[in-house]
């Protein structure tokens, strides 16, 4: 089987690193609008309306026009913006994030590709408040540091002047786009406290949360925090549970892939703990989690043109 495939926005930080997991697939046919072109609505409108799948890599703004802009009940759309992550009637594309995920996906002609932060967030938070070792309206931390590739072709432009920023912190007001999706789909009942930083390095993020253990009632041990991530996790092909013996997390371990690592750091004794993933905020969290999504959509194998 094969299957017409249109990036809207393929020019961009997010489309091109589609393209390449794309490309030299048989079963896909790309449909391309020449540099002339990629803006013209009345080719975006021929070619959103002729795919069979459309992935959005667009400002949210213009991702939503271009979902009106699909005239027919056929095209299946999966967007990379955050216009539609909490939107009713749209599929969160996270296929680890519930056992029924996949199915979910394999069915929807709407698929929201998660943001790049939320990613490494529910990966780390969602098997464990489904198991109940997080409590439901625990008040929950996410620090995070992405490469500076999380901003696209702007931020891009800013890193290549002289002189940029070794770290900088962000969101200061908390107020994050990020937040009321990771709210949502981990099913806490009050919004994460969320403090993204960017590093001067293109590509890559470490996500971190930690839990005061000893404060939860029962005390939930780091070998049941761990085993649970391990029944999450297993058999999948892109998140695993990384070793707990590793003394530094280094924001390259996946940049440059589409893997997930996360990992169970503690002390037993005081019963604190810190819950990390590593991922790329252009693979898993944006390229990578896209083509998944559309190989379950599409029925193709599942890993293929993953970067694992
Ligand atoms: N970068 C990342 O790590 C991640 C990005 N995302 C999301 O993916 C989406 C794309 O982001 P990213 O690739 O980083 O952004 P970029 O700015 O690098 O790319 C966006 C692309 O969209 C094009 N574009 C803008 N408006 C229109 C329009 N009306 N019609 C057609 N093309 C248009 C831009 O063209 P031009 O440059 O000429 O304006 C550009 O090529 C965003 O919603 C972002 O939030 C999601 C997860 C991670
Ligand atoms: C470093 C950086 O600026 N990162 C971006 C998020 C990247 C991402 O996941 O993007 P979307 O939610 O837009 O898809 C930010 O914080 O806005």
């Amino acid at each position: 089987m094969t299957a017409t495939v249109f990036i809207d926005g393929a020019a961009g930080t997010t489309g091109l690193e589609i393209r390449e997991r794309l490309a030299g697939r048989p079963e896909i046919i790309l449909l391309t609008l020449d540099d002339s072109r990629r803006k013209d609505p009345a080719a975006r409108r021929e070619a959103l309306n002729d795919a069979d799948f459309v992935i959005l890599c667009l400002p949210d703004d213009a991702a939503r026009e271009a979902v009106s802009l699909i005239e027919n009940d056929r095209t299946r759309v999966i967007d990379a913006s955050t216009a539609h992550r909490t939107t009713e009637g749209w599929v969160y594309g996270m296929a680890e994030l519930e056992p029924a995920q996949p199915a979910l996906i394999a069915e929807a002609a709407r698929v929201a590709n998660p943001g790049c932060y939320p990613t490494g967030f529910l990966a780390l938070v969602r098997p464990l408040v489904r198991a109940g070792l997080i409590p439901h309206d625990w008040s929950v931390s996410v620090n995070a540091v992405s490469g500076f590739s999380g901003g696209g072709r702007s931020m891009i432009e800013e890193y290549q002047q002289p002189d940029p920023p070794a770290f900088r912190a962000y969101a200061m007001a908390l107020g994050h786009k990020h937040v009321a999706e990771m709210q949502r789909h981990a099913r806490l009942a009050v919004p994460p406290i969320f403090t993204p930083a960017v590093a001067n390095t293109y590509r890559g993020m470490v996500v971190e949360v930690p839990l005061p253990l000893h404060a939860m009632a029962p005390r939930p041990t780091l070998a049941a925090i761990e085993a649970a991530l391990q029944e999450a996790y297993r058999g999948s092909p892109v998140v695993r549970v990384g070793s707990a013996e590793a003394l530094t997390v280094s924001i390259e371990e996946n940049a440059g892939s589409d893997r997930l690592t996360v990992r169970v750091f503690g002390n037993a004794e005081t019963g604190q703990m810190r819950l990390v993933a590593t991922l790329d905020n252009l693979g898993k969290g944006a390229a990578g989690a896209a083509v998944q999504n559309l190989n379950i959509m599409a029925g193709f194998d599942p890993g293929a043109g993953l970067v694992l």
